[in-house]
């Protein structure tokens, strides 16, 4: 038996931080959307019971470290599944970039093994199995646009973006999320518009949802990281309609309307960044 799912990249057209937390994690308020740059998971069946990873980026960890491992042995630990399985990961989404790219393969793997081993969860089950390898597996699971808030496990689905260019660009550095959370000084942030935000998404209200971009992550990580700033400002020189960093970064994600605008950012960025891609919302 085999099957194939695919993992789907995140961008946080807003990320609010809340308070920091007792359990150290912080309290957020984020809405989140799928772009049509995705992984692929091979799943197929095997009788001798062990988890299998292959990945085909050498650099990524193909073992317990593997998020799709650990949501392996989580489900069938749940299900108390004898069974085993190989998993090949196709990587497309660029890794420790702020996209979601380890959780959405988690999360693909619990639907997948879901599928392949016919163990009829549901997707409420699934998220809150997921929800225990991290925060944004919950949302990988249901997948569209949301809005996420808790530690980012609490899902509400909310109505899809209208639909436009996505061009994101990483610099050739990778970004911890918990190092960006922990510089973060909750006492002086300035808070997007949740609340106008979805209803500019509800109304598909393409200018209003590029005015209302803002991630409360996006000061610490710019300061940090020089590369990602310069990144931004020439995202803006091109002519995006709406420029943001996405999650802890370094990603910087440009939305834009019209598809020759999309070449003319897509050419300039190329000629400096190495990682940029051109993609559809598909939330
Ligand atoms: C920032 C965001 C925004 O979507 O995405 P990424 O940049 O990772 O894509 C998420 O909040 C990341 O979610 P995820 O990558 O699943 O994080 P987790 O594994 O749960 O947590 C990693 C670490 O980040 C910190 N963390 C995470 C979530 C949260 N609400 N508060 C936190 O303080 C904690 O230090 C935690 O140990
Ligand atoms: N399937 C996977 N794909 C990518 N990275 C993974 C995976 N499993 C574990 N990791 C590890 O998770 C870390 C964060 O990866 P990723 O999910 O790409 O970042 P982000 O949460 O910033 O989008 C990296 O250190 C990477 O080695």
């Amino acid at each position: 038996m085999k099957c194939s799912i695919k993992a789907p990249a995140k961008i946080n057209l807003t990320l609010d931080t809340l308070r920091k937390r007792e359990d150290g994690y912080h309290e957020v308020e984020m809405i989140m959307t799928t772009v049509d740059l995705a992984d692929r998971l091979d799943f197929t069946d095997r009788e001798d019971g062990k988890i299998v990873i292959d990945v085909s980026e050498g650099f990524v960890p193909n073992d317990h470290r593997n998020l799709a491992y650990q949501a392996a042995e989580l489900i069938k630990k749940h299900c108390q599944v004898k069974r085993g399985v190989s998993i090949y990961i196709t990587k497309r989404i660029p890794v420790s970039a702020g996209l979601a790219g380890g959780s959405s393969d988690a999360a693909a793997t619990l639907k997948g093994l879901n599928q392949l081993w016919s163990l009829g969860l549901s997707l409420d089950e699934l998220a809150i199995l997921g929800e225990k390898i991290g925060s944004d597996v919950p949302f990988c699971i249901y997948g569209g646009t949301a809005l996420a808030t808790g530690r980012g496990e609490r899902i509400e689905k909310i109505s899809s973006p209208p639909s436009c260019w996505v061009i994101l660009a990483k610099p050739p550095i990778g970004v911890s999320t918990a190092d960006i959370y922990n510089k973060l000084n909750i006492n002086n942030i300035q808070h997007p518009d949740t609340k106008g935000m979805k209803s500019a998404i509800e109304q598909k209200d393409f200018k209003q949802i590029c005015k209302l971009l803002h991630n409360t992550l996006e000061s610490v990580t710019l300061d940090l990281y020089p590369e990602v700033r310069h990144i931004k400002e020439q995202m803006e020189k091109f002519g995006v309609d709406g420029v943001l960093m996405s999650g802890s970064g370094p990603t910087v994600f440009g939305l834009v309307e019209k598809e020759s605008r999309m070449h003319r950012v897509y050419n300039g960025l190329k000629g400096f960044c190495s990682d940029v891609y051109a993609v559809r919302l598909i939330g």
